[in-house]
């Protein structure tokens, strides 16, 4: 579990973690979201005490992070993959990062095995790719056999192989009880792996509910018709508004209806003889819904 209360960060004159309080709580991966600048490096810098709050804190299983004897045993963190000296082999480097906490060396096979660096475990870090630097990091994170794991875009560089192992992992490490907290900017990527949701802007939490809850809540979900006939298009948008409905015009012939159903939409259609070549009801993506939610929290946007 992590918990934060009150946790804030100011940077001279500009607020960049703005009184954060929040339970992430274990057996679910829980995604942390914000555009960028939003504040989730340094919320979770804070986490693993690289920095410190201004006010507010941050614990840990019920602990701050500098009262932890052995830290990787109770939160593994990838926060920057190349964060790692160049001239270090990678078996090299984890070793050093167990002998630190108390952990047998014996781990280190162990997790070069899970990440699948095995095979490179006496190259130099420096020589690695954005993807291989990646796993280092995982198995870092992963050396201690922590309760708490934190991940910071961890899929960067990934292939698409990788992406998918990355995937499984955070739900297995998460369906083993375990405390799981990743922010990423792939909003498909991370409707297929978090169960639950934090979202900031400009410091501040937007929303804190779970996937399903968050997508139903934060888009319009209503039908989708398509007409491919432009003139029976717009006879059909004016009588679904005549008849209460919201209408505006999707992609190519499609027309998206709020305050409607699939039925009447399909009825009326029958009623003034309109061709439709589909017809069906819009189910939201998770990208569609953090799009509403952060529209007016985007610091660094280009406007379209
Ligand atoms: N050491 C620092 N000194 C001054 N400002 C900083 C420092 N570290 C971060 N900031 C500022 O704090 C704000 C939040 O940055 P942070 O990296 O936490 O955002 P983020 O949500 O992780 O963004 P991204 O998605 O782009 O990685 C930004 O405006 C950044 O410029």
């Amino acid at each position: 579990m992590i918990t934060f209360r009150g946790l804030t960060k100011r940077y001279g004159a500009k607020t960049v973690v703005n009184g954060l309080t929040s339970v992430v709580a274990p057996g679910s991966v829980t995604g942390f979201l914000g555009p960028n600048g939003a504040g989730k490096s340094t919320t979770m810098r804070m986490t693993v005490g690289l920095d410190h709050p201004c006010s507010g804190d941050v614990l840990i299983q019920r602990k701050p992070y500098e009262q932890l004897r052995y830290p990787l045993r109770e939160v593994g963190a990838l926060l920057e993959a190349k964060a790692v000296h160049p001239g270090r082999s990678a078996g090299r480097h984890l070793l050093a990062m167990a002998r630190s906490n108390g952990i047998p060396a014996r781990r280190v096979e162990e997790v070069l095995a899970t990440v699948g660096l095995s095979d490179v475990a006496g190259k130099r870090a420096g020589t690695f790719s954005l993807g291989m630097s990646q796993r280092l990091g995982i198995a870092g994170a992963l050396l201690g056999d922590p309760g708490v794991l934190m991940f910071d875009e961890p899929v960067n560089g990934l292939d698409p192989d990788g992406v998918r192992w990355v995937r499984q992992l955070m739900r297995s490490l998460a369906e083993e009880g375990r405390t799981v907290f990743v922010s990423s900017h792939l909003m498909s990527e991370m409707q297929l792996t978090a169960g639950h949701l934090l979202v900031i802007g400009k410091g501040k939490l937007l929303a804190d509910a779970p996937m399903d809850e968050f997508i139903a809540g934060n888009s319009r979900s209503g039908v989708s018709v398509r007409v491919p006939s432009p003139g029976e298009r717009t006879t059909l948008a004016e009588k679904l508004r005549a008849a209460g409905a919201s209408v505006s015009p999707g992609e190519d012939d499609e027309l998206l209806v709020d305050d409607s159903t699939v039925d009447k939409v399909g009825d009326l259609a029958h009623e003034l003889g309109v061709r439709l070549h589909g017809l069906g009801k819009r189910t939201a993506s998770l990208e569609q819904a953090y799009m509403e939610l952060t529209a007016s929290s985007v610091e660094y946007g280009v406007s379209a």
